[in-house]
């Protein structure tokens, strides 16, 4: 296993690069720690594929390095990185059994007969296939070659980490949870680096330790479920995780204070001045209606979700959605919109700042 560092690593397709727009990957220098589960989430389209195909060596970055631990392996091939990938895909061999299938990795690298016979047994245990292991995989559904795929991925323990590209595409949604259940199990047993790539939200909170959020080429934040949720580091990160996501609203922001479209608001810090385009979000676990204080709200639809209420409505600033808990009634006449002031972050040009003023 390995600690992966990106040391001012960038990107472009173009053979001439000019400027940032032209790179799929903007430069970045991050480390990403020896044993660390890791989910790189974003939109279609943000670079993610990129950043693991550069990683897994598919892919020649166009600037900076990749290291594995100390070595430098920038320009080495992928067969030459120890690392194990899964594919949206099952990649199994028909003919074989499942043993055959998980054993397969581990035949290849010489290992003993009795250490691959336990070893697969044990993969076979965690992924739910110790029945089927003298099966031929020919015929098996798309989920159960998906588990075998996943299997092969996690059976060697010497890789340098294991890489996930939306490895749960195929399953059917009832077994996707169990799926990524199995999979931090495994990964709190044999503690391998894992990279695993998704746009699914769920999937990236549920699996990892650390989510590395992308956006046009960047890694705009990278840190644990719950920062994502309580400090969103760009305001890219507070619309695109929760559902609904951040409300984000233009402001003036001076002191403990807010002012938007003419109502005060109050925060729950002190901010020195704010430059630039100035946003203050708030996420809509933390909002409240009012019949006497706040910003001015004209509910547009209430939908019942089971658990909570999701409100649905329009400010003269822009749009707001509250969470309201299952049993909160909705008042008469409450046509306000009140948020919690220790909840709000104050963004500038779309970077959240902390109240002495830096970048957050
Ligand atoms: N081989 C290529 N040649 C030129 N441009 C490319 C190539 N591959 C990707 N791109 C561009 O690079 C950018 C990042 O693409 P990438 O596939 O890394 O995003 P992604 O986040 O993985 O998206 P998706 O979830 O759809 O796979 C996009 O603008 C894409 O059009």
């Amino acid at each position: 296993m390995a600690r992966i560092t990106l040391d001012t690593l960038a990107h472009s397709y173009l053979p001439a690069p000019t400027g940032e727009a032209d790179y799929a990957l903007k430069e970045m220098n991050h480390v990403w720690e020896d044993g660390g589960a890791y989910a790189l989430l974003g939109p279609s389209g943000c670079g993610k594929s990129t950043l693991l195909n550069i990683i897994s060596g598919l892919l020649q970055p166009s600037h900076g390095r990749v290291l594995f631990g100390e070595e430098d392996v920038t320009h080495a091939p992928t067969a030459a990185r120890n690392i194990a990938q899964v594919f949206q895909f099952p990649v199994v061999y028909d003919t074989m059994t499942v043993r055959e299938n998980l054993a397969f990795p581990l035949r290849n690298r010489g290992m003993e007969a009795a250490y691959v016979r336990s070893r697969v047994e044990e993969i076979a245990r965690m992924i739910g296939m110790e029945e089927a292991l003298n099966r031929k995989a020919r015929g098996l559904t798309a989920d159960a070659k998906q588990k075998i795929s996943l299997g092969r991925g996690m059976v060697r323990e010497d890789v340098n980490a294991i890489l996930f590209d939306e490895p749960l595409t195929v399953i059917d949604p009832h077994m996707k949870f169990e799926l990524r259940t199995q999979l931090k199990a495994l990964h709190r047993q044999f503690a391998h680096t894992m990279i695993y790539v998704t746009h699914d939200q769920t999937e990236a909170l549920t699996f990892a330790d650390k989510v590395v959020v992308m956006y046009d080429g960047r890694v705009v934040q990278m840190g644990t479920p719950e920062e994502l949720f309580d400090r969103p580091a760009h305001t890219f990160v507070g619309y695109f995780i929760g559902s609904p996501g951040m409300n984000i609203l233009d402001a003036e922001v001076a002191g403990t204070r807010a002012r938007v479209h003419g109502s005060e608001i109050a925060l729950g810090e002190r901010y020195a001045e704010v430059g630039g385009r100035v946003q203050i979000g708030v996420r809509p676990e933390f909002c409240l209606l009012s019949r006497d204080e706040g910003l001015p709200l004209r509910v547009t639809r209430v939908e019942d979700v089971g658990r909570h209420r999701i409100v649905r409505g329009e400010t003269e600033a822009g749009s707001v959605n509250l969470t309201l808990p299952e049993g909160m009634p909705i008042e008469e006449g409450a046509d306000r919109v009140v948020f919690a002031p220790e909840r709000i972050n104050v963004y500038s040009d779309d970077w959240r700042v902390t109240p002495d003023g830096r970048a957050a």
